[in-house]
């Protein structure tokens, strides 16, 4: 049996070893047949500390690993409301911290070919096919060297060697989706005369080079601009077009804002905006553009519609709710605040009220609500709370 060697002699590897049969079956390879292939060994674990046996696995593990002369670095994690993903989530993290602190080169996980066959069905299944199908042999620092290789050729080498399983390492996981597709999709393609999971396979790798120059023409499109016009957009093929603003809005592939955004663009709707984490997709007449949140410098008068972080003279207006749009500028002659039940207020008594220097009086943002009212004067008088269907904060940035 083969494994995908893709690190160097010199290299300082890392094995992600659960103790259930696949990475015990990679463990003992790399400490066997593959061991002149790298310059050292090191072993990393997680107790997930679910199960009662976890401890005495940690133990039996790092004897093994002492008698092998392998580092041993494990971790017992302490999850309130352990799920699956949060355990994945906290273990990549562990790797990853891992290799930073001891300079190890990669890390290497036992995902074979039954593996891949679940995922790329479940991508398939469930539209989460944007960005490609199935398991990575290489992502970033991790490797994993025995993707091509089947379930039952790994249980044969685990018998043939006699190779030490945890037997109670389960491999049944709580994903209720991935379990179904493993015990009622997966079974009933190899039994049909004409179906194979390995077309599934080869699917992956068509799919990967139609994949690639999906991405080509959508990175030809976005290439040396910032501004895009919408026309040129619209006539982009679909997929082409879901690349795009999936690039743009960093790599982001839930289907469904992208695709809402891709209707925005091909609708007649003159100006719009729609954001997601830090990323806003601006439209204005016959162009569009996507911002990181972050860099947006209001420096004068702005209508906001829609919630996100928004930088005004050095202060952040962070908006959460605004389901009417709120304008926010500099004072004016004459502006009174609107003080709930209490009428109005001048805006610049509350500045002489509250000692503000007259170089912050002119920065300062107001905010004016749909009917025209000041509701709010920078972070001096600043309604937190809901208020006619808005919520907002805002917080000086620079230090004055
Ligand atoms: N507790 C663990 N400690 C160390 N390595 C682990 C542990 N659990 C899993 N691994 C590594 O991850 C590989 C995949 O395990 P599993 O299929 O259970 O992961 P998963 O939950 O499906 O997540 P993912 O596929 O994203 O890694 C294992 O073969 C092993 O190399």
């Amino acid at each position: 049996m083969k494994l995908n060697v893709r690190w160097a002699k010199t290299d300082h590897i890392a094995i992600a070893l659960s103790g259930g049969v696949d990475s015990s079956v990679l463990y003992h390879m790399l400490s066997t047949s593959y061991k002149d292939t790298y310059q050292s060994l090191t072993i990393f674990h997680v107790n997930h500390g679910v199960r009662v046996e976890s401890k005495h696995e940690q133990e039996v593990l790092e004897r093994l690993a002492l008698k092998n002369g392998h580092v041993f670095l494990s971790i017992r994690l302490e999850l309130d409301d352990f799920t699956q993903q949060k355990g994945r989530t906290a273990r990549y993290q562990f790797f990853s911290a891992m290799m930073e602190s001891h300079g190890i080169d990669y890390c290497l996980t036992a995902h074979h070919a039954d593996d891949d066959v679940e995922t790329i069905l479940h991508e398939l299944l469930s539209t989460r096919h944007l960005y490609g199908v199935g398991i990575k042999e290489r992502h970033g620092k991790f490797l994993r060297p025995m993707l091509h290789l089947s379930k039952v050729k790994i249980l044969d080498y685990a018998k043939t060697y006699g190779v030490l399983v945890l037997e109670d390492v389960s491999n049944e996981r709580d994903d209720y989706t991935r379990n179904y597709i493993r015990h009622n999709v997966v079974p009933a393609i190899d039994v049909h005369p004409s179906l194979s999971t390995k077309a599934l396979l080869q699917f992956k790798e068509d799919f990967s080079d139609m994949d690639s120059l999906v991405t080509e023409t959508a990175k030809a499109f976005l290439k040396d601009k910032n501004a895009f016009n919408r026309d040129a957009f619209n006539e982009l093929n679909k997929i082409v077009k879901l690349r795009v603003l999936s690039i743009l809005f960093n790599d982001y592939i839930e289907r469904a804002f992208i695709e809402e955004c891709v209707s925005i663009l091909e609708r007649n709707t003159a100006q719009a905006e729609l954001s997601k984490n830090d990323f806003k997709l601006v439209v204005s007449y016959d162009t569009f553009t996507v911002k990181k949140i972050d860099d947006e410098i209001i420096d004068e008068v702005r209508v906001i519609s829609s919630p996100g972080k928004y930088k005004f003279n050095g202060y952040t207006i962070d908006v959460e709710l605004v389901e009417e749009p709120i304008t926010v500028r500099t004072r004016r002659v004459g502006d009174r605040i609107l003080l709930p039940n209490l009428g109005t207020k001048k805006v610049n008594r509350i500045f002489i009220d509250k000692k503000i220097p007259n170089h912050l009086r002119d920065k300062m943002p107001i905010i004016v609500n749909s009917d025209g009212q000041i509701i709010a004067v920078g972070p001096i008088y600043n309604i937190i709370k809901s208020f006619n269907h808005l919520k907002f904060d805002i917080k000086l940035d620079i230090k004055e």
